[in-house]
């Protein structure tokens, strides 16, 4: 971009266009819309079943039925899409996440029963193994406890296939294996999905932000100590961010995101300079605790930061945000 350089002062005053609300409203260069947003739940079995998280203030695990009109209300807010994280019944979990695959399956169900109530509603669907491993890895493990990638791949790739029959909209691979946006892409068209779309999770960092998503779904336990090190990106890295969004861009993915998101929005920026592709952000989960924390002691004001991190976004170049504060952001706009 060509900056003219500017005039000095006083030809140039910029406070000028900051005096009135109404130059401010007519120069704004960006902004937040209920068309930005998609929204994250957790569900689990059951009904009349919500447990808070604590971790998460305003976020609680759903049974179906419970979910139901929190849906009826995103479509009612103009949310495009709800994406489902499953907190899955110990009792199901395996070394290798098999419940991952089964066609009746918590998430299956939830699906079909979404797009059934509501057909306008965009659902997406989380594919890695994490939920329904028994040690809350992402993929599965060999004898010396490393997380394998092409056994893992053909497992998410099985599982992506159950979510799209059950009738998603969106798959969204959030493991970070290699190669699985291909083999995803390659099975659904093989089966005859062309509409799925993959929203491919290219940047995600091994983040300590991630600790309260963690309790939501049940897996902070079985990590323990452990960490991911080994397959989700170091957050000292920026280039590499752009090489894997190009492998997933190059394997057939429809869009990609950046994760977490607001200490990584030099990572969405860069990403989108440079591919110009639909490019999402993941308020995570820490990000959201944080926010929740501050303005629970008095210390921030809760709405006012809550939207300006959605418009910051925005400015950094994302088309979309996942965020917890969907529904509140939505719920603000309409006033
Ligand atoms: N597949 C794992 C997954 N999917 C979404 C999140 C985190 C989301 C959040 O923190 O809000 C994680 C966490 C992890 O890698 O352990
Ligand atoms: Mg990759």
């Amino acid at each position: 971009m060509h900056l003219q350089s500017p005039a000095p002062f006083p030809q140039n005053r910029p406070r000028r266009l900051r005096r009135d609300a109404f130059t401010r409203r007519l120069v704004r260069e960006n902004l937040v819309t209920a068309d930005d947003l998609i929204y994250p739940v957790f569900v689990h079995e059951g009904t009349k079943r919500s447990e808070a998280v604590a971790s998460m203030p305003g976020v609680d695990r759903l049974s179906l039925d419970l979910l139901l009109p929190v849906a009826e209300d995103c479509v009612k807010l103009g949310i495009p899409v709800l994406a489902l994280f499953p907190a899955i019944d110990p009792a199901l979990k395996t070394p290798d996440g098999k419940e991952a695959l089964n066609p009746d399956g918590l998430i299956p169900r939830v699906v079909r029963a979404l797009k059934k109530e509501f057909p306008d509603l965009g659902v997406m669907t989380d594919v890695a193994l994490d939920p329904y491993t028994s040690h809350g890895q992402d993929g599965v493990l060999d004898e010396t406890g490393y997380i394998i990638n092409d056994e893992t791949v053909e497992i998410l790739t099985g599982q992506a296939l159950t979510h799209a029959e059950a009738g998603v909209d969106i798959v969204a691979p959030s493991d970070m294996m290699d190669g699985r946006i291909g083999a995803i892409r390659e099975a659904l068209e093989v089966q005859g999905h062309i509409h799925t779309r993959i929203m491919a999770y290219s940047a995600k960092y091994a983040s300590a932000f991630y600790g309260p998503f963690r309790d939501a779904v049940g897996t902070r336990g079985a990590l323990g100590k452990a960490d991911k090190n080994v397959y989700q990106m170091d957050p000292g890295n920026s280039d590499e961010a752009l090489r894997e969004v190009a492998i997933d861009i190059a394997e057939g993915a429809d869009m990609v995101m950046v994760k977490p998101g607001m200490p990584y929005l030099d990572i969405v920026r860069r990403v989108k300079d440079e591919f110009k592709v639909p490019t999402f952000a993941y308020q995570v989960s820490g990000e959201y605790a944080m926010i929740k924390a501050a303005a629970a002691n008095g210390w921030l004001d809760h709405d006012a930061v809550m939207m300006e991190s959605l418009l910051a976004f925005k400015r950094a170049g994302a088309d979309g945000v996942l965020t917890y504060f969907a529904r509140d952001v939505a719920r603000k706009l309409q006033k």
